[in-house]
C-alpha cells in the first residue's frame, strides 16, 4: 500500500474514525439524517480511504500501517531533498491529534518519522515546535527558563519564503531526544474541553524536521536540503453559544485560520484547473500549427475572484496566504514547493453528516491543487545540472541531424549552429564549475 505521488496534485487521504463519545450503533442511522426515503449518493474521490474504527474488523488500519504508507513516502520525499508537508484536518475529535502525535500505548506519525529517521537512516535533524493560537505564533520548546507566552514574527525571505522569526531549533540525534521535545511541545500545547471533545486542541501545532546531506552529482559535490512539516490542525467546529468568551474568541480564530485555509485551497484548486485547461488548448493549438511555440502559462494575478476552469482569457486568482498566519505559514506547502498530503479525518456517524459532508468538500477541492516541489539544492549546481542536460539534448540533435542530411552542403549551416550552442554551454559550465568550487 505504499503511496505514490500523484504527479504534482496534492495528496488527499481520508480517515474515517467515529469521534469519542460516539458509539458504532449510532454509525448507521441515515434515516435519522434524511428524515425520508430519498437518499441523495455524494460521491467524491481521494487518494486513499482508512478505516479506523474498530480494530477487530479486518480492513483497520492501525497506526503502524498508517506509518507504513504515508509516514514512509513522507521520509522517502524528503530524502529526495524536497520539501514535504503533511497536515490533517477534520472535525474536532476525530483523531487528528492521535494521527499525527498518537498517545502513549500508540505511536504516531511524528514520532515514528522521528525514530526512522534516526534508527534506520542513523542520521540526526534539526527540528522545531510552534503553535498558532489566536493569530500568534508560539515556541513550544523554549524551555523552562523562558516559559513566558511570547508571540514570536513571521517573516518572508524572498527564497526560502515565510518564517517564524527566533523560533528554537533543536537537533536530535536519538530517539529519545526526539520524544523528550515532542512530550515538551504536547504539553505546552494549549488545549481545552469542548461539548465534544474533553481534551481538544485549541491551537495549529506544527512540527518541523530538516536535514542537509552532502551528495556527488555529476562529479560535483553538492548539498540538498531536506524539510518536513507535521501540522496537526485544530478542530473545525461550529461554535456552541454556550462557550465562555475565552473559548469563543479560540473558535472564531480557529474558523478565521480554517476558513481562510479554504479560501487559499479553493482559489488554488481553481488556478490548477484554469492552468490545465489552458495547457490542453495550447496543445491543441499547437499540434495545428506545428512550428509555433505557445506559452503553457498565463499566470498574472488578479485581485478578483476569478471563474472555474475556463480558458486562456480567465484570470487567475489572488491567493490571500495572508490574511491568517496559519496559511502564510503554510504557503510553500500549498500551491508552493512542496509535496504536501493532506490527511482528513472524519466520522462515519450520522450525528457528524454535516461535519463530515463539510470535510469530504473541502478535502475535494485540495485535491486539484498542483504544487511545485523541486529538489532544494544548490543553485549554482542546479544550473550546472540543467546546462549539461542541455548539452546532452542538443548533441543528440546534432547526431540525428546528420544521421537525416548526410550531404555536407544541406547540413553545414544547422551543424554549425548546433555545434556553436554546444560549444558556448560546455563553455558557461566551465565557467560555473570554477567560480562554484574554487
Ligand atoms: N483510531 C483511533 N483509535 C483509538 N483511539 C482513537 C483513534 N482516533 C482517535 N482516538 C482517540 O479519540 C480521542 C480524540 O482524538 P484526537 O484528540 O486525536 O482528536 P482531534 O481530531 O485531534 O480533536 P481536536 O480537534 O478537538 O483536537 C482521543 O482520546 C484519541 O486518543
Amino acid at each position: 500500500m505504499h503511496c505514490t505521488w500523484r504527479q504534482r496534485y496534492l495528496q488527499v487521504k481520508i480517515k474515517v474514525r467515529q469521534y469519542h463519545g460516539e458509539n458504532t450503533q449510532e454509525l448507521d442511522g441515515r434515516q435519522d439524517v434524511h428524515g425520508d426515503s430519498r437518499e441523495k449518493v455524494l460521491e467524491f474521490g481521494f487518494d486513499y480511504c482508512y478505516w479506523s474504527v474498530a480494530p477487530e474488523e479486518p480492513h483497520y488500519a492501525s497506526q503502524e500501517e498508517v506509518f507504513q504508507d504515508l509516514g514512509v513516502s513522507v521520509l522517502a520525499g524528503a530524502s529526495e531533498g524536497y520539501n514535504v508537508c503533511l497536515f490533517a484536518y477534520g472535525q474536532t475529535g476525530t483523531g487528528k491529534t492521535y494521527t499525527m502525535m498518537g498517545t502513549q500505548d500508540s505511536m504516531g506519525l511524528t514520532p515514528r518519522i522521528c525514530q526512522f529517521r534516526v534508527t534506520v537512516h542513523l542520521l540526526s535533524f534539526t527540528c522545531s515546535f510552534l503553535e498558532i493560537y489566536n493569530e500568534r505564533v508560539r515556541d513550544l520548546l523554549r524551555g523552562r527558563e523562558q516559559k513566558k507566552k511570547a508571540s514570536l514574527r513571521v517573516r518572508e525571505h524572498p527564497e526560502k519564503g515565510p518564517y517564524v522569526q527566533d523560533l528554537s531549533q533543536h537537533v536530535v540525534s536519538d530517539y529519545k531526544q526526539a520524544v523528550d521535545l515532542l512530550e515538551e511541545g504536547i504539553a505546552n500545547r494549549i488545549t481545552a474541553a469542548t461539548h465534544i471533545h474533553d481534551a481538544s486542541s485549541r491551537s495549529h501545532a506544527i512540527f518541523t524536521i530538516q536535514y542537509t546531506q552532502a551528495i556527488l552529482e555529476n562529479n560535483l559535490p553538492s548539498e540538498i536540503v531536506s524539510k518536513i512539516h507535521l501540522v496537526d490542525l485544530a478542530g473545525s467546529e461550529r461554535a456552541d453559544p454556550h462557550y465562555c468568551r475565552d473559548r469563543l474568541t479560540e473558535g472564531s480564530n480557529i474558523n478565521k485560520s480554517l476558513v481562510t485555509l479554504g479560501i487559499v485551497i479553493s482559489a488554488l484548486a481553481q488556478n490548477s484547473q484554469m492552468s490545465s485547461s489552458c495547457q490542453s488548448i495550447n496543445s491543441v493549438a499547437s499540434e495545428g500549427d506545428a512550428g509555433s511555440t505557445v506559452g503553457s502559462h498565463t499566470s498574472f494575478l488578479s485581485g478578483g475572484g476569478g471563474g472555474g476552469g475556463g480558458g486562456g482569457g480567465r484570470r487567475h486568482c489572488f491567493i490571500p496566504y495572508r490574511d491568517s498566519v496559519l496559511t502564510w505559514l503554510l504557503k510553500d506547502s500549498l500551491g508552493g514547493n512542496s509535496k504536501t498530503i493532506m490527511i482528513a479525518t472524519v466520522s462515519p456517524s450520522c450525528r457528524s453528516y454535516n461535519e463530515t459532508l463539510s470535510t469530504l468538500r473541502y478535502a475535494a477541492h485540495a485535491r486539484n491543487i498542483v504544487n511545485k516541489p523541486r529538489v532544494n539544492e544548490d543553485a549554482s549546481v542546479r544550473l550546472i545540472r540543467e546546462l549539461r542536460e542541455e548539452i546532452d539534448r542538443l548533441k543528440s540533435m546534432l547526431i540525428s541531424f546528420k544521421m537525416r542530411n548526410p550531404s555536407p552542403s544541406l547540413s553545414d549551416e544547422r551543424d554549425g549552429s548546433l555545434s556553436d550552442m554546444v560549444l558556448q554551454n560546455e563553455l558557461k559550465v566551465e565557467r560555473l564549475i570554477y567560480q562554484t568550487f574554487h
